[in-house]
């Protein structure tokens, strides 16, 4: 098995990690060591007299190669740095339960993503402003924190590309964000065919820099270290900086089970050990929850603090009736078209199934940190708004489609990207690449619950894939037209075959049956502790004191692309918050 054998090319540098003390009550208790937990426990203990102490319930993954090499970053879902959740039966996919993997370790999502970084459309946090009540999430304010969260890295001989990137919209802050030093073979043909579109051609932008959240970019970027070829990620980008501030204390294999309230203020949070099954509690002054948009409300409700009706027949004591905790559950759901591409397209497939090929593209990367190794496996998207044409033509037909029509003009609606990896069951074999769509801004939301009272039980995910009659209406309109790129030029000139669905499906009906068995979550939940919902614009519980959610949960509205850069950017602009704060 390849995915076993990657070794990063350079050692990273490693923090010390202090188990916490135990009869200390610490400034700051943050549950997660995730995106938003890390950038928190990072800018909060700045000030060498505010203590914190931070609880990962997953694995250190430092030096582990599967998690810095790019290109196996597949493999990670299901292994033991994810949270191998899947979704209740949809009745919208015919009962299909897509999986629904969670970053599991140090680093939570950005150890186990795909690593693009994108911002997407700047309208997108002029709304989160408007539905939290803070002015400070307004597009001109948040740009400071996207660029304090990252520096961008262009490669030394300008990539063989063309690409748009606006380099003022990036300071020299955490994380790595690198361009391609070139792109995958597939990619050039990937891109042409919505570049030349005669009916809806797609422009070359930068879609990072808040001008537009519609279309192509291209080579990137992605949290990438461009000089050695490694994920850049909240772990190395803040974890490691905490290294030797004895005000800081980062623990992992503990797992946060309950938050311990007195009356209506949270003191505490228990967790317990993977290590030898003990529990222990520690104290805060004040309890941050940023486990992530599907572990955040859960134990929350564990907690007691969920819909009084559901905590009620799980006999779990109520805190707070807090209705909209585990409501509002927004994702990026896609469905997969997969093609058999030729020999010199390197997929995940041929460095399994090709050891010359494996050992010469390991050497590389061992030597260089170059190759395809580097990269993960895909460097480009594009973001697209559905012409109000054709959606004129879903309300003629008495389709409801009037909140894709009067989605603000920068935002995209569907995104079209592909990976060098299988998808779907491939019995044979094949050199596969994976193309997928998926819908961006979906109009209709979904919900989480508990499944027990039992902290080890997985909670019920109702995703609600495509989930209103516009979103289905939207979505179906995209993947027929990735399925007609896929079986045109120019991209033909690189599919062998097509693997799933096939080139027989071309009825309504086997479309339909295509998207539901192989819908899958581009793995962006957010909103289900939202802000302006559940939360106050001080990111506190609403009805609560002493804790708050800083994460995706927060998150009100999706963005128009990936999701980490937005929590990247949340979590600076709540650490601020936070500080300029006296309590
Ligand atoms: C497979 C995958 C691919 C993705 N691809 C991309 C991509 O290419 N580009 C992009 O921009 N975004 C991508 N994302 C999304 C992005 O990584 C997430 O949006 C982001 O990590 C969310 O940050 P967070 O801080 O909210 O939660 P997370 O980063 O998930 O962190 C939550 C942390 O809390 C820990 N935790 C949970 N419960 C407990 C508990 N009870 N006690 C203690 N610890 C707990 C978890 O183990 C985890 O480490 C991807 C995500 C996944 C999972």
């Amino acid at each position: 098995d390849f995915a076993g054998h990657g070794r990063a090319p350079h050692s990273e540098s490693a923090p010390s990690y202090i188990n916490h003390d135990e009869s200390s009550v610490y400034d700051y208790v943050i549950v997660g060591g995730g995106v938003a937990g890390l950038v928190l426990a990072a800018r909060l203990s700045e000030d060498p007299k505010t203590t914190v102490a931070l609880f990962e319930a997953g694995p250190d993954p430092q030096g582990n190669a599967d998690i810095s090499t790019p290109f196996l970053a597949g493999a990670l879902q299901g292994s033991q740095f994810s949270w191998n959740f899947t979704s209740t039966p949809q009745p919208t996919l015919d009962g299909a339960a897509p999986d629904l993997a969670q970053g599991h370790c140090f680093g939570g999502g950005s150890a186990i993503n795909v690593m693009a970084y994108c911002r997407g459309a700047s309208s997108v946090f002029d709304e989160w402003a408007e539905i939290s009540g803070i002015e400070g999430l307004r597009w001109d304010n948040l740009v400071n924190d996207f660029r304090m969260s990252t520096h961008l890295e262009i490669p030394p001989q300008d990539p063989p590309y063309e690409f748009v990137i606006d380099k003022a919209v990036y300071d020299d802050g955490n994380v790595s964000v690198s361009q391609e030093r070139q792109l995958v073979k597939f990619e050039p043909f990937f891109l042409e065919s919505f570049k030349d579109d005669p009916t809806n051609p797609a422009k070359i932008v930068d879609l990072t820099s808040g001008k537009t959240g519609i279309g192509l970019q291209v080579g990137g970027p992605h949290a990438i270290e461009s000089s050695n070829g490694t994920r850049s990620y909240a772990l190395t980008a803040y974890g490691f900086q905490v290294a030797g501030r004895p005000n800081v204390h980062l623990n992992h294999g503990t797992w946060v089970r309950k938050i311990n309230f007195k009356g209506k203020t949270a003191e505490s949070v228990t967790y317990v050990k993977s290590a030898d099954g003990s529990e222990h509690t520690v104290q805060g002054k004040e309890i941050i929850v940023s486990a992530g948009a599907i572990n955040t409300p859960k134990l929350l409700m564990l907690s007691g603090v969920g819909p009084e009706e559901h905590l009620k027949e799980l006999k779990i004591p109520v805190v707070q009736n807090s209705p909209e905790v585990g409501t509002n559950l927004a994702d990026h759901h896609s469905a997969v078209v997969m093609v058999e591409v030729p020999d010199e397209i390197v997929s995940s497939v041929q460095l399994q199934t090709n050891k010359v090929l494996a050992a010469s593209v390991q050497a590389e990367y061992q030597a260089n940190g170059t190759g395809p190794l580097s990269t993960p496996g895909s460097s480009s998207f594009i973001a697209e708004r559905v012409p109000d044409d054709v959606l004129e033509g879903f309300k003629k037909a008495g389709i409801n489609v009037d909140f894709h029509l009067n989605l603000p003009k920068d935002r995209a609606h569907v995104l079209h990207q592909y990976a060098s990896a299988p998808f779907q069951p491939d019995p044979q074999n094949l050199n596969v690449v994976s193309a997928f769509v998926a819908l961006i801004q979906p109009e209709a939301t979904g919900y989480m619950r508990l499944n027990s009272s039992d902290y080890r039980v997985n909670p019920l995910i109702f995703s609600n894939y495509f989930g209103s009659e516009g979103d289905m209406a939207v979505f179906t309109y995209a993947y027929k037209r990735l399925l007609s790129k896929m079986r045109s030029q120019p991209i033909k000139q690189v599919v062998l075959s097509e693997v799933y669905p096939g080139t027989n499906t071309t009825s309504d009906e086997d479309i339909k049956k295509a998207i539901d068995n192989s819908a899958r979550s581009f793995h962006h939940p957010a909103g289900s502790v939202s802000l302006g919902k559940a939360l106050d614009s001080s990111f506190r519980l609403k009805g609560l004191q002493g804790i708050r959610v800083i994460d995706s949960s927060a998150v009100p509205v999706l963005p128009t692309c990936h999701l980490q850069a937005s929590v990247y950017a949340l979590a600076e602009f709540a650490a601020k918050m936070l500080k300029s704060e006296k309590y």
